[in-house]
């Protein structure tokens, strides 16, 4: 395919879409009853079992798929990612996260150099580091252990490790290497989430780690002034050296902020932010709250998948199967969400990390080569764990709108609870819904159904599910640091491969700037109208009388900002 045509103008992509046509006379119901199609859709690869059996999908759609790949060159697209060419072509770079997790030993070149020593120069840096803060032999200005760790970043600088901390709180391991210690995150630029994270912690313990891949992120940076603020204000300003740290690709805005730059830890352009929790954007965080070892293991498990992605055959490839059957939801059956619901509410904020690896890699408009696309890029993802979601927005799911589902189990719960006298234990009870929910969807229930168990006949149809919803089932073995790394690159790949099959620059995301530099504007209204009076011109008749509204609600707000921070 020359690399100007459109995917939608090949002959795959036409035939896929009168495909899609038949497939939409079938249902799942049947789709099931052929065993031999289901066992064609299980697959497993390092103890992660994917069964696709429930997509909307025949063994001639994944055929049909798999030209639909061959003709967007997806072997060729994955194999110039590690060979790290610069397929981020609008920003001129590499697209190299598989190499913050790849073994010491390994090779991956970017202009030219082996970038897997540098990799390896920061792991060896925040594993000392760490030992250092978690040992006590860095301490504090006054003496004291710093036992604290407020992260502060945004977007790809804080949904990542936030779930990769969420996920492992409950691990037994990670406990207990937390022991006595505390990370929080601080993203948003609302003074309430600074109030929220400093409630309860004292300067004198806490480590604070500006975590900005640009340190120029406005959110980020007023952040760090603000707790930068909070440090010198208590033990001086010679305290910040001891108690602030930065992980950034930009070391001299780092040493302008005033850090250190000895205590900072370096990535690198070619990390993308939302790919960046392998980086010490997360290893930092992470290993400060529970040691590099098991961190280290979060890496291998990532690694792992790397491995799988770049040299399994497409049939029994994670992460290109479940990109394949995303494109074929979106692109030609038409579903525009993703629900991502894991059953483990470790996995919490899983979904909200993917939410920005896929939307900001995949929501675009334009081909990598800037035309205008005639089909919808991306899709809508959103997720809870199960069962909370069950009793909050799966009724659309099963009797309103096709979502496809992502169900994600886990065998082995990181905090069994058994009863005695109870019917199962709590852990099968939480998977009897992982396993009875992608039924309901693929089955649901018909009016016959409903009449021989004697429904009222004006209940009938309100009761009747349509059955015929697609959905996928991912089954972890448990839920270790390994396993989260491995999770972790499965749906990164899968985006990417998403993306590498619409023939949009995935690792760009140009959407962000124009509210930004709106911000910028409007920022400047408010200081010129509080410190000048000046009145609110520039803008639209909307905007002028909300900012107006605003300006004149909120007077007392002093000109002159004296230092105020949040009372806790
Ligand atoms: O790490 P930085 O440079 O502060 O950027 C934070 C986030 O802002 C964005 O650039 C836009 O929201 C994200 O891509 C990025 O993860």
């Amino acid at each position: 395919m020359a690399s100007s045509t459109l995917i939608s103008d090949t002959q795959p992509w036409k035939e896929l879409q009168a495909h899609a046509v038949d497939v939409k006379k079938t249902h799942l119901r049947d789709l099931l009853s052929n065993e031999e199609r289901s066992r064609s859709m299980v697959v497993e690869f390092d103890g992660i079992l994917l069964d696709y059996s429930r997509q909307l999908a025949t063994v001639e759609t994944r055929e049909k798929l798999f030209k639909l790949a061959e003709v967007a060159s997806l072997k060729e697209k994955i194999n110039r990612m590690y060979k790290g060419e610069h397929i981020n072509s609008t920003e001129n770079r590499s697209v190299l996260h598989v190499a913050l997790r790849a073994p010491r030993d390994s090779v991956i070149q970017s202009d030219g150099k082996n970038v897997v020593p540098d990799v390896w120069n920061v792991l060896d840096k925040i594993k000392e580091f760490s030992e250092r803060i978690r040992s006590g032999s860095w301490v504090g200005a006054t003496g004291k252990q710093l036992k604290d760790v407020v992260a502060v970043g945004i977007g790809g600088s804080f949904l990542g490790p936030l779930f990769v901390h969420t996920a492992l709180q409950t691990d037994p391991e990670a406990i207990e290497s937390a022991r006595g210690r505390q990370l929080r995150f601080l993203a948003n630029v609302d003074p309430i989430d600074v109030a929220r994270n400093i409630t309860g912690l004292n300067p004198e313990t806490t480590l604070v780690v500006i975590v900005s891949k640009t340190f120029t992120t406005a959110e980020t940076m007023l952040n760090a002034r603000t707790l930068r603020e909070w440090i010198s204000s208590a033990l001086g300003a010679s305290a910040v050296a001891k108690h602030m740290v930065a992980v950034s690709t930009n070391l001299t805005l780092v040493e302008k902020f005033g850090i250190d730059p000895n205590n900072a830890f370096a990535f690198w352009d070619w990390v993308g932010g939302r790919y960046s929790v392998c980086s010490a954007v997360g290893v930092l965080p992470l290993s400060l709250q529970y040691g590099f070892s098991v961190i280290e293991k979060f890496l291998k498990g990532a690694s792992s998948i790397d491995q799988h992605m770049h040299s399994e055959q497409f049939e029994r490839n994670l992460p290109v199967l479940l990109g394949l059957l995303s494109v074929w939801n979106v692109s030609f059956l038409g579903y525009p969400a993703r629900a991502i619901l894991p059953y483990s509410q470790a996995l919490e904020k899983f979904a909200p990390h993917i939410q920005q690896v896929s939307m900001e890699s995949n929501g675009k408009g334009v081909s990598i080569d800037g035309v205008p696309l005639p089909f919808e890029a991306g899709e809508i993802d959103f997720g809870e764990p199960g069962t909370n979601g069950q009793h909050s927005f799966y009724q659309l799911i099963h009797q309103g709108r096709v979502i496809p589902c992502d169900f994600i189990g886990v065998v082995k719960s990181q905090q069994p609870v058994y009863l005695s006298g109870e019917v199962v234990s709590n852990h099968d009870e939480l998977m009897s819904n992982f396993f009875a929910q992608p039924d309901a969807l693929a089955y649901g229930k018909t009016s016959e159904q409903l009449k021989k168990e004697n429904v009222p006949p004006h209940l009938v149809s309100h009761k009747t599910f349509s059955g015929n919803r697609p959905s996928l089932s991912l089954l972890l073995p448990s839920l270790n640091a390994y396993n989260i790394g491995q999770l972790l690159a499965i749906y990164e790949h899968r985006i990417a491969v998403e993306g590498f099959i619409w023939g949009i620059n995935s690792f760009d995301q140009w959407g962000v700037e124009l509210g930004k530099s709106l911000a910028t504007q409007v920022r400047k209204q408010l200081n010129a109208s509080r410190t000048k009076g000046e009145p609110v011109q520039g803008f639209n008749f909307s905007t002028t009388s909300m900012l107006t509204r605003y300006l004149k609600a909120s007077a007392d707000v002093p000109a002159d900002l004296p230092t105020r921070l949040p009372k806790t």
